[in-house]
């Protein structure tokens, strides 16, 4: 069994080289600050735990019960499906489902912390809620031992049993940013089109999507005109400008998502990561063979394009800090080579204080993104950060404090001197 462990940590070798003696490292997302990590090996039961692991002791000591769970189905939508449902499940349970990573298997799923309720009541309690996903899933209660230790136990491993420790250092690079790429920021319209097609036996509007994408040309590429992207936080002044260049400029504004698909975005919102974002790149293309199709004609306008796609998408994921985003010129910050490029894109940064007064002057309703753009200060900054980071084009920041007409000004010298009109 160790062996075999061993050998399936060697991947893991050139990022989480410390750990490699490890068996198994649980990455649990367990405030708003970087990932616990929780090393799980094989032991004599008379070894001493020398890193007690955080959270689980306190709970455990103190008679709660902890369990975590993963989802090990093969298929990638099935799975990222049955691990928002057990969410909601477990959500409507008393305790704290904290967000799982195990690795080197990379299953995600859930630690389940229940302070009030002892380990066999909790497992009363579990049983028949998993019961019908156990083919899918692994399910380990946490028991607490002599001496201190805890023991991680899987369900129908017999006595098979590990040890759990505080693990001795935390991996170099986050460990979601290994699958941002192909779970959360798409590289091409394929990529996203494979997960759309993947969810029609589940979601029936994925095809309405996908028919709308089969009818748009594949690579499509723009006229001479300008098309110019408008970027930034929420309530930063995007439509604001966007409708002033559109006078300005005769131009046609179109945005990101099309208003084609947008019928089904609430639907999408309340899925998965992988589904949610494959419907917002898949977004994207469609936005390009409309701006392929208008700018045949007249200067483009776009309100929101892969820039913000790809960064509400990253910064999602990443949890914690901006240290934990992926280094600069990493390729999920380049720009996909089968979409269609705008002339430029214009990002409009805002103080914190002043875009809450916009905010506030408007009060509509809130996306999921929106609402935790307010509460939650690092995810502001690491989205203010992640538009900066994307190349090819990049981003050209504006200041969008003045009064809306020196903001246009601003914007349209900018569009003379980028787009050579
Ligand atoms: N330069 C400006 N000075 C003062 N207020 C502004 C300025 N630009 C926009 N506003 C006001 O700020 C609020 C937000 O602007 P707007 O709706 O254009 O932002 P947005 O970026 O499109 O927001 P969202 O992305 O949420 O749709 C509006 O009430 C708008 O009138
Ligand atoms: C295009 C796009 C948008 N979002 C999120 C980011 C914001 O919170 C809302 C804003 O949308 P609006 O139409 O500009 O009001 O949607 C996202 O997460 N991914 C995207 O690609």
């Amino acid at each position: 069994m160790q062996s075999q462990l061993a050998r399936a940590c060697v991947p893991m070798a050139a990022s989480y080289g410390r750990l490699l003696a490890t068996d198994s490292l649980l990455a649990v997302e367990a405030a708003d600050g970087d990932p616990l990590y929780l090393s799980c090996s094989p032991a004599s039961s008379d070894a001493l735990s020398r890193r007690p692991p955080p959270l689980l002791l306190p709970l455990l000591a103190a008679g709660g019960s902890a369990h975590s769970l993963t989802v090990s189905c093969p298929e990638r939508v099935p799975a990222a499906r049955l691990r928002a449902a057990l969410r909601r499940a477990l959500d409507a349970e008393e305790g704290r489902p904290l967000p799982l990573l195990s690795l080197p298997s990379r299953e995600r799923g859930f630690l389940l912390l229940q302070p009030r309720r002892s380990p066999a009541a909790q497992e009363r309690r579990l049983r028949p809620l998993l019961a019908p996903h156990l083919q899918h899933l692994r399910v380990c209660a946490y028991e607490l031992g002599s001496g201190s230790r805890v023991w991680q136990c899987p369900w129908g491993e017999g006595r098979a049993r590990w040890l759990v420790e505080k693990a001795v250092a935390a991996p170099e690079i986050h460990p979601s940013v290994p699958s941002l790429k192909g779970e959360a920021v798409f590289g091409c319209w394929k990529e996203a089109q494979g997960v759309l097609q993947e969810c029609i036996p589940f979601i029936p509007e994925a095809r309405g999507v996908l028919e709308l994408w089969d009818k748009c040309p594949k690579y499509p590429q723009k006229g001479n005109v300008p098309v110019i992207v408008v970027e930034g936080l929420d309530a930063t002044g995007k439509t604001t400008l966007t409708q002033s260049l559109k006078e300005s400029l005769r131009a046609v504004l179109l945005k990101s998502p099309p208003a084609c698909i947008s019928q089904w975005r609430k639907i999408f919102d309340n899925e998965p990561t992988l589904i949610r974002r494959a419907f917002y790149a898949l977004g994207n293309y469609i936005v390009a063979s409309e701006i392929a199709a208008e700018s045949t004609k007249s200067p483009v306008v776009v309100d929101r394009y892969w820039h913000s796609t790809a960064a509400y998408a990253i910064a999602t994921e990443i949890s914690g800090g901006l240290h934990n985003l992926p280094v600069r010129n990493h390729e999920v910050y380049q720009w996909p080579e089968d979409l269609l490029k705008p002339d430029l894109v214009v990002l409009l940064t805002l103080s914190q204080e002043e875009r809450v007064r916009r905010l506030q002057s408007r009060g509509i309703e809130k996306t999921k993104e929106e609402a935790e753009l307010e509460m939650n200060v690092p995810f502001r900054e690491k989205v203010e950060e992640l538009y900066k980071r994307m190349e090819n084009p990049r981003c050209v920041a504006v200041d969008a404090s003045p009064p809306r007409e020196a903001v246009i000004e601003n914007v349209l010298h900018l569009i003379k001197d980028h787009c050579l009109i």
